[in-house]
């Protein structure tokens, strides 16, 4: 990659706000979003299907006008940067590749476009591990070579900022394996990685930020390690006595969380509390508990609940 200042790799949304359509059936995508994502580091856009994620990534793409606010790169909005292809890579839907044509023909084609030299192709071959089938057709690559090659379009001008919309989908274990070391690599190297999924664990494992968004708003953004801290405790509880264990619950002041989906009546999860402790107050109120178990909150259940609309249509 060739030196860039860091403020030249930043990606900011600045209250950013899309409605597609007008009247009654006008959709508000983005609602009013605000984030900034710097370089060095793999940044996981994150939020349920419909969230806003590919209309906002869109729109620092310049494909979406924005209804108010903005989106830039490096400062300026891409219709503002003299040779894009050079500043911002983005992968935004599953490419469509000419089948007939080899993985290098199709970089080859590409190259000129983003000013280039052909032999870049090769290079690029080689970043994702498809050189040894830089000469096969791509009709017959499976989908993770597809989403390689994907890749490697993205990086023919050696762009600083790299948007990928859901760059693991559809890939098989080994192939979410490999993207998660190229692109820690790639932010290793000092660019802007920044990766949408619907799905939390997908990407766990790679990114070391989080940005949720969900009814196009954001929710939270903060390093993935604070993401954790909030992963409360949980004690599944049941009783045949379902009163008493209520009393219980109320007496102790716990918080409680719906029972998991499917738990027979009776049963409660207590968050914030050990197994212990849960299990003392039941034996010293004389109550006969059925089940006892304790769970370290999972990251999963933090996005879900982050994500989950509240009764009154709002989001956490
Ligand atoms: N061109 C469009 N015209 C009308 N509505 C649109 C358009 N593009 C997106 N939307 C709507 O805007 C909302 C946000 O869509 P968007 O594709 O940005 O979400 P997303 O978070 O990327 O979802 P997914 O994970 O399913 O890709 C959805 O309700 C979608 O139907």
């Amino acid at each position: 990659m060739t030196s860039t200042a860091a403020a030249d790799r930043s990606v900011r949304v600045d209250h950013l706000t899309k409605i597609f359509g007008s009247g009654t059936t006008a959709v508000r995508a983005v609602d009013d979003l605000s984030f900034e994502v710097g370089p060095g580091r793999v940044t996981g856009f994150l939020g349920p299907n419909g969230a806003g994620k590919t209309t906002t990534l869109r729109s620092l793409l310049g494909l979406v006008r924005p209804t108010s606010g903005g989106a830039t790169i490096g400062g300026r909005r891409y219709d503002e940067l003299e040779r894009p292809a050079a500043v911002v890579g983005a992968a935004l839907e599953a490419a469509s590749f000419h089948p007939g044509r080899s993985a290098r023909d199709h970089l080859r084609v590409y190259a000129p476009q983003v000013g280039v030299p052909d032999r870049r192709a090769d290079d690029v071959l080689e970043l994702v591990g498809l050189a040894p089938a830089a000469d096969r057709r791509v009709g017959g690559f499976s989908l993770g070579m597809r989403q390689r090659l994907a890749l490697a379009t993205t990086l023919l001008a050696d762009p600083p900022v790299l948007l990928l919309d859901e760059p693991a989908n559809g890939l098989d274990p080994e192939g979410i394996a490999w993207l998660r070391g190229f692109l820690r690599s790639l932010a290793a190297q000092g660019r802007t990685v920044l990766v949408s999924s619907h799905v939390l664990p997908e990407v766990e494992q790679t990114v070391d930020d989080v940005v949720i968004v969900a009814h196009g708003r954001l929710v939270h953004a903060s390093p993935l390690a604070d993401l954790h801290r909030l992963a409360r405790r949980r004690v599944r509880v049941a009783s045949p006595d379902h009163a008493g264990l209520d009393a219980l619950v109320h007496r102790a002041g716990w918080a409680t969380a719906g029972p998991d989906a499917g738990a027979p009546p009776g049963d409660l999860v207590v968050l914030d509390q050990d197994a212990a402790t849960v299990g003392a107050a039941a034996f010293e109120a004389g109550l006969v508990l059925h089940h006892l178990s304790g769970q370290d909150g999972s990251l999963e259940d933090v996005f879900l609940a982050l994500t989950r609309p509240a009764p009154d249509g709002t989001v956490a």
